[in-house]
């Protein structure tokens, strides 16, 4: 069985209670902490200065994932923090080598996202610049959306060129992620499972992060 990961987002939690929220989730491997811009995307959540306490007061590591516009600008700030690692969209930064290059020199690692329609062709030979790739399998935006089984090819190809190229890339996926099609996902390629409502609105969070490891490793090829 291969070691996959679940990363709950914290778009499904408490925001006024944040820093509870986080205990709740303490058997996760990272927390997904969700930047809305309300321009990339039609949602708007928080920005730096709360990343900011997040991180200072997070026992786990920080898994930011930004749906906002002028990557290029904002996301090294994001690295600064010093966050475990900075997911920006391609669609949103004019030049997602340097970028990349930019979070890692950073210290951060560097994830890059793809909207469900974004195909994955266009950069599969930028691989060796990031160290995760997310395919988006709702639209971005909110929470508790149904998982789009459309994007289960391109996360195929996605972990084939993965295996081809050696590269010890982490494919990501986020949205829709339950009991229910946490498999499909895994058996797909993925390793790295972020997971909102189906971690959070479980009676016990962590019974519901162990349940949905132990789906997406024993599905895992
Ligand atoms: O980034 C997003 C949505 O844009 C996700 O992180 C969702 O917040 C995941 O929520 P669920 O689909 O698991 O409820």
């Amino acid at each position: 069985m291969s070691k996959c990961c679940i990363n709950p987002s914290i778009l499904s939690a408490d925001f006024v209670n944040l820093q509870a929220e986080l205990e709740r989730i303490s058997t996760a491997d990272a927390v997904h902490v969700d930047v809305m811009d309300n321009h990339f995307v039609p949602n708007l959540t928080i920005g730096l200065p709360v990343v900011q306490r997040i991180q200072e007061v997070s026992a786990l590591p920080l898994d930011a994932h930004l749906m906002i516009s002028d990557a290029d600008r904002w996301a090294p700030l994001y690295a600064e923090l010093g966050l475990a690692s900075v997911t920006f969209h391609v669609e949103a930064s004019a030049a997602p080598i340097k970028l990349a290059r930019d979070l890692r020199g950073r210290g951060a690692k560097a994830g890059m996202a793809l909207r469900p329609a974004t195909p994955v062709e266009p950069y599969l030979d930028m691989l060796s610049e990031l160290d995760m790739l997310l395919i988006m399998t709702v639209e971005p935006g909110f929470g508790g959306q149904k998982f789009l089984d459309v994007t289960l090819p391109k996360i195929r190809r996605a972990a084939e060129a993965v295996r081809g190229s050696n590269l010890p890339l982490a494919i990501q996926v986020d949205g829709g992620i339950s009991a229910a099609t946490i498999e499909r996902a895994a058996e797909a390629g993925a390793n790295v499972f972020v997971a909102g409502s189906a971690v959070y609105g479980a009676g016990d969070p962590n019974e519901a992060i162990s349940k949905l490891r132990h789906a997406a490793e024993a599905a895992a090829r």
